[in-house]
């Protein structure tokens, strides 16, 4: 089914029961360099997932390719049963992707600026305008400084920004990359509950995070990355009371080898 939303848009509804992402044997590289081999991983829609994995394993190249902005050499990438391994990173954002990298934001913006700048490509001025209202009312540290230049917001406040924006955007997949990174875990735990209201607010969540305990108190399952390979998947909790497994996973061990 196609819906139409706005002038240019034409997007195109998910299957339903449709795993929210799929990764099918992916395989990527760098020029001559192949940095994911056969990469293949599953987020049902309304399920938190977590790619775990140490640094260089080539967790942020797969979510380049979910996000279309790197090509595979093979292996697809299906978002709500729709094989979108060839859409542009626009009409995946269009069909429901979010993916959250960093703290970016524009910092000679305004707070609600930045947010009513990426509620414009809507294109639907009430329906923006709601959104925005609507972020704003979950954050309320950030509804204190709406007038603010983002770049004056510390390290916290700017992730939650961020992830405002991906309310605003109402996604069905929220893609996430490192969000812990250097922020104070008074400041973390803030944002995992707002994650966490995302969930429930209908999105599929996919987190890549260097923080094991951070990531698995958050999801319902995870991955590991080992080499550009998925070695190892299981649900939060198994491996959550299993710390040496994780451990010598993280370590690039081949504990719990997938089937
Ligand atoms: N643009 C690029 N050109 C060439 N090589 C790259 C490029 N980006 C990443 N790589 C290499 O690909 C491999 C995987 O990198 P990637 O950033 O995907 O790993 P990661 O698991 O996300 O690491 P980290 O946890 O440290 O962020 C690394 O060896 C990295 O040096």
């Amino acid at each position: 089914m196609l819906l139409s939303r706005g002038r240019e848009r034409v997007v195109t509804a998910p299957v339903a029961g449709a795993p929210a992402l799929e990764v099918s044997g992916v395989q990527c590289s760098y020029g001559q360099v192949q940095v994911l081999f056969d990469a293949s991983l599953r987020v049902d829609q309304g399920e938190m997932v977590a790619l775990l994995g140490p640094n260089g394993v080539g967790k942020s190249t797969l979510l380049k390719v979910i996000g279309g902005l790197l090509a595979p050499d093979a292996g697809t990438v299906a978002l709500g049963g729709l094989d979108v391994t060839r859409w542009s990173t626009r009409e995946r954002i269009e069909h429901g992707l979010c993916q959250v990298v960093g703290q970016s934001t524009f910092g000679s913006l305004s707070v609600e600026e930045n947010l009513r700048m990426h509620a414009y490509g809507a294109q639907d001025r009430e329906w923006a305008r709601e959104a925005v209202d609507a972020a704003l009312a979950v954050f309320p540290r950030l509804e204190a400084r709406s007038a603010q230049p983002a770049s004056t917001l510390s390290g916290g406040e700017r992730q939650m920004l961020a992830l405002a924006k991906s309310i605003v955007q109402s996604p069905r997949l929220l893609v996430i990359d490192e969000f812990s990174l250097g922020l104070a875990p008074v400041v973390v735990g803030g944002l995992l509950d707002l994650v966490r209201r995302l969930n429930e607010r209908g999105a599929a969540v996919l987190v890549v995070e260097q923080s094991v305990n951070v990531a698995l108190s958050l999801v319902d399952r995870a991955y590991v990355m080992e080499k550009g390979r998925i070695v190892a998947e299981d649900a939060a909790a198994a491996l959550h009371a299993d710390p040496e497994r994780v451990h010598a996973l993280m370590l690039g061990g081949h504990v719990g080898e997938r089937p």
